[in-house]
């Protein structure tokens, strides 16, 4: 195991101070090749709710991603927000509402979604990435026309063939990726909230792994980084799945091994790893640093998703 990852995963970051200046310059050491291999790539992270819900962990992500862009790499962020989402609709009395992982989004739900992703979280990464010296812009779906959207059919599983209406829960049309690369090829980091726009301007709510794994496949990323609140995909019996093959997928969405919010990410992960973004990983939001770790470090750690 590296020094870095060792360090970051047993020493909590106020205690770095109290390392040797060798191992220091080690760890730094560590990085180079990691800098020189991913030098002008983009590298999307999903950021998601979840992750985002501990203040001194928000910090570490924006100083994480900054560091990524000062050392010649094009972070984009695809934020989240499915508990943020709750948490405004308790205010109004409403409760969430999800089928395989999607929300039924009713009028007004759309209206607190769009308040919530684009306003609220959006602004808040932005600010924070901004206070540590980076330059981060928000984008929804609309900014550019980067997100073109319409209504999601989505199949009911207990009656083949036939659909179930989940509101204005939107899939993809089409991503215009031009706003974004403008932004990255100068000193901008992209904030981008998942709501796409019908041509006839409804806006539609999107899953956040379903809008990160398109944007990785139309950039032709690098990498995609799944930030999530668990160790990784797991078996049946509960153990950490460190690899998963399109074959490993299928049986376990058929099994019900997979459920909930992790059925549209793997879905997602493989499709951007099928479409040929090299390297795509599911990882625990809630270790600090873990971006920087998964980037910058030999360890592997979370569940790798292939393409075949
Ligand atoms: N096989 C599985 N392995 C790991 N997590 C799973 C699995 N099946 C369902 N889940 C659930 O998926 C959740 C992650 O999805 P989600 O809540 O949508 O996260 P995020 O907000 O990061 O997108 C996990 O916290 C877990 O409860
Ligand atoms: C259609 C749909 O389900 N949209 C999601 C959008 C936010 C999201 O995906 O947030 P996380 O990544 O934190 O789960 C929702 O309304 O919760």
């Amino acid at each position: 195991m590296s020094q870095l990852t060792n360090l970051t995963l047993d020493v909590q970051s106020d205690d770095l101070t109290a390392v040797s200046p060798r191992i220091q310059a080690q760890i730094l050491a560590e990085a180079l090749p990691y800098i020189r291999n991913f030098h002008g790539k983009t590298i999307v992270i999903k950021y998601g709710g979840n992750a985002m819900t501990d203040e001194r962990l928000k910090h570490g992500f924006a100083r994480d991603v900054i560091l990524l862009k000062l050392v010649g790499m094009n972070p984009v962020v695809v934020h989240g927000g499915g508990p943020q989402i709750d948490n405004a609709l308790k205010k109004i009395g409403k409760q969430g509402t999800f089928v395989q992982g999607m929300r039924i989004t009713d009028e007004e739900t759309m209206e607190v979604v769009e308040w919530v992703l684009g306003g609220e979280v959006q602004q808040d990464i932005v600010m924070l990435i901004n206070h540590y010296g980076g330059q981060a812009v928000g984008l929804t779906g609309k900014d550019g026309g980067l997100i073109r959207a319409r209504k999601m059919a989505m199949p009911d599983k207990d009656n083949p063939g036939q659909y179930l209406d989940i509101g204005f829960v939107g899939e993809i049309d089409a991503i215009n990726p031009a706003v974004v690369k403008a932004l990255q090829d100068d000193a901008f980091i992209p904030i981008i909230s998942p709501i796409g726009f019908g041509q006839d301007g409804q806006a539609y709510n999107i899953n956040a792994d379903v809008v990160a794994g398109k944007i990785a496949e139309i950039l032709k990323a690098e990498k995609l980084i799944m930030m999530t609140n668990i160790a990784g995909v797991q078996d049946k019996s509960g153990n950490l799945v460190t690899d998963l093959s399109a074959r490993e997928i299928d049986e376990m969405f058929a099994d019900g091994t997979i459920s909930g919010g992790m059925l549209p990410k793997i879905s997602s992960a493989l499709d951007a790893a099928k479409s040929g973004v090299n390297t795509v990983h599911i990882i625990d939001g809630r270790i600090e640093h873990s971006l920087l770790l998964e980037v910058l470090t030999e360890q592997a750690f979370g569940t790798m998703i292939r393409s075949h």
